[in-house]
């Protein structure tokens, strides 16, 4: 596609009237004050920050990191590929930056379905972080020990994390709506030795029993290094609830009573020490256990949150998420900020979808990150936001995990009352931050994140390994050096690291490569998403990503529940790529030939006649993974005429087997032309 067809007019949505006082403005004149340089602007700033590692130990001072022991150095010498160690020498502890503040004013508001349920100030936190560490170190956590959850996005879960933090342990959490064999899947590879775990939950006003998902990961854990079960209490009515069969199992007030009451300690570790373990999605392979350091997540979940978010000690952050998402361990760095943070778990739509908004409003929400289906589900019901609260307090709505596209700015923007700071962000589990995202000093253009995050040196590349930046061209988004959260290893890994090259540096050696596809609006230095790169659909060569479909589809977004965009080649049948897309009408739609050739015209009009797909089909789901992701390379190897077993990962696997019927693609378009031509 040419350039011009991505950015043809870079329209305007917001403009910080006043962005000398945001904190990335504070920092540019910092480091020019500090390092006598005359950086103009974030595009000569964010320049500088890829070009010198000292603006690491800018961010070190500037971020103010609590160390015991200062670094001899920045980096060591190493290139990305062979994960270099960041700041040598240097002696600090993860929950003790988190931890600092020891007052009455909140930390956590915990809400979920029925409303405001639970609230902890600075200093109680701190409390119960001592109390689960004391009881944790009394039953034997050492440094290195991982410490494994299958919680909620609740008070307790953050203690969990802290209290690991504070001994040196890891720390590993999935929501509690993972299978058995998802959970298994990704905890056996790391063997814990402490697992907590929920016994009852509530999701969309019901309850959840989760027993026998318990008795079958304790089960399937004991040969594997655990040592002892906690069970929560219930989410619901706090009862506690047992689990029998394992004789290492107790309740959680009784693992807190073997606590000796002990100080709470923060063990001083060096910056690369592990903290956590996340998962790479595992919807086509077992998932990799990618391992992050304290250090890294700390310094780059900080630089975002107070770069991007411009946050500040009186915010408000609410970050919808579960445990299984990256986004969750990114947002309990926030209260290194000082800043209190709203857990929220269950579904946002349960009561209903105004109970949840009218929350968010009424929790005096600052910063609010959210995902683009839940704000496009939000305009799909035809809900206006203004009617249930003022939002008045919002500063930034943030959204990441997918394409977010030009309507969706647009109608949010406007919904939510015009004011605030649209932030488009994209990274990942991998790095646990952003590679490109907000700057509350720039302008926002629709459909366009702002820039690469400071410090990431994001480029596009062709398929050569050329960069393709300038010419306005969709390509890969790699990284070319080193940043601070590169993950340490995967666990499980061969001691060269084997896995972990071949799963970022091996397409191009030595440069990380994100498998995302993206373009850079030459003009404004904006950046689209385009979906996933092994996503990307070639029909007949022209290469572009799934998102642009999407993007023209949100008009439908009152009448189409969502959609899907594969390509399918078939292995020694199909000579060229065909596009496939297929609709999930909302009830009491039709999906009729007259829409058909509607959309059809639409994506012509908008795009391209090559980006028209080939077919469109009518599908009762559409697969997507827990985090709400839609499942595009599991589809399109299903319709290229793989089998697939489905991972714990999936939210709806069933939905899978809804698609193997395209393999045979010819019979199925000929009976849906029969009929369509019923139907005229
Ligand atoms: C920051 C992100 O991009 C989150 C994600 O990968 O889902």
């Amino acid at each position: 596609m040419m350039a011009s067809s991505y950015f043809d007019s870079s329209h305007l949505l917001w403009e910080n009237p006043q962005p000398q006082f945001t904190n990335v403005e504070i920092f540019r004149r910092m480091v020019n004050r500090k390092r006598g340089l005359n950086l103009k602007d974030y595009h000569e700033f964010h320049r500088y920050s890829i070009e010198n590692y000292s603006f690491w130990e800018d961010a070190w001072q500037h971020l103010r990191i609590i160390y015991s022991v200062p670094p001899q150095n920045v980096i060591t010498e190493g290139s990305i590929a062979n994960v270099p160690i960041w700041f040598p020498g240097a002696r600090l502890n993860y929950a003790e930056n988190l931890l600092w503040r020891n007052d009455d004013s909140i930390a956590c508001t915990a809400g979920g379905e029925p409303g405001k349920v639970a609230e902890c100030t600075f200093r109680e936190l701190r409390l119960r972080v001592q109390k689960m560490a004391s009881a944790m170190r009394a039953n034997g956590l050492q440094i290195g020990d991982r410490v494994a959850a299958v919680v909620t996005n609740s008070i307790e879960a953050v203690v969990l994390a802290l209290a690991t933090a504070s001994i040196g342990g890891i720390y590993s959490s999935t929501a509690t709506d993972m299978g058995s064999q998802g959970i298994l899947d990704r905890y056996r590879q790391i063997q814990p030795k402490f697992l907590f775990s929920e016994t009852e939950v509530m999701y969309a006003g019901k309850t959840v029993d989760l027993r026998d998902k318990v008795a079958a990961v304790i089960k399937g854990l004991q040969q594997h290094g655990l040592k002892c079960t906690v069970l929560l209490p219930s989410a619901i009515t706090a009862k506690e609830i047992e689990v029998g069969g394992d004789p290492n199992t107790t309740t959680l007030r009784q693992f807190l009573a073997t606590g000796t009451g002990s100080e709470l300690v923060f063990e001083q570790l060096p910056f690369n020490h592990p903290l956590y373990i996340l998962y790479s999605s595992g919807t086509s392979g077992p998932p990799k256990c990618i391992v992050h350091s304290a250090g890294g997540v700390l310094m780059q979940t900080l630089k975002d949150q107070r770069m991007v978010f411009d946050m500040k000690d009186s915010d408000t952050l609410f970050q919808f998420t579960t445990t299984g998402w990256m986004m969750w361990n990114f947002m309990v760095s926030a209260l290194a900020s000082g800043c209190r943070m709203v857990l929220y778990d269950g579904s946002p739509f349960h009561p209903t979808l105004e109970a949840y908004l009218k929350f968010i409003n009424d929790a005096g929400v600052t910063l609010w990150g959210t995902s683009p289906r839940f704000l496009a589900e939000v305009k799909g019901r035809k809900i206006t936001p203004l009617e249930i609260g003022s939002f008045e307090g919002l500063r930034i709505l943030a959204v990441t995990g997918a394409v977010v596209t030009p309507p969706i700015f647009e109608w949010t923007q406007e919904a939510f009352g015009g004011k605030f700071h649209f932030v488009s962000t994209s990274g990942g589990t991998d790095i646990c931050c952003a590679f490109v995202g907000g700057v509350p000093s720039l302008p926002v253009y629709v459909g366009e994140i702002q820039h690469k995050a400071l410090g990431m040196a994001v480029e596009v590349f062709d398929e050569n390994g050329e960069n393709i930046e300038h010419t306005g061209q969709a390509g890969e988004l790699v990284c070319t050096r080193p940043h601070p959260s590169l993950p340490v290893m995967f666990w499980g890994d061969t001691p060269d690291g084997k896995k972990l090259r071949d799963t970022y540096f091996n397409f191009y050696p030595g440069v990380w490569r994100q498998g995302d596809f993206m373009v850079v609006n030459p003009k404004t230095k904006g950046i689209m998403i385009l979906g996933r790169s092994d996503g990307v659909l070639n029909p007949n060569g022209v290469r572009f990503g799934s998102g642009e479909i999407y993007t023209v589809m949100e008009r439908y977004n009152t009448i189409i529940e969502d959609c899907i965009c594969v390509g399918q080649r078939r292995a020694n049948i199909d000579e060229h790529e065909r596009v496939l897309l297929f609709l999930k009408m909302r009830p009491g739609n039709n999906f009729t030939a007259t829409l058909e050739n509607e959309i059809r015209s639409n994506i012509r009009t908008a795009l391209s006649a090559r980006h028209v797909p080939t077919h469109i089909f009518e599908v009762e789901d559409i697969p997507v993974t827990i985090n709400g992701k839609k499942i595009e390379i599991a589809v399109k190897q299903i319709v290229s005429g793989s089998n697939l077993k489905p991972s714990g990962t999936v939210a709806n696997p069933e939905s899978l087997n809804l698609y193997y019927k395209y393999k045979n693609i010819e019979e199925i378009a000929k009976s849906h032309r029969a009929e369509a031509k019923s139907k005229l």
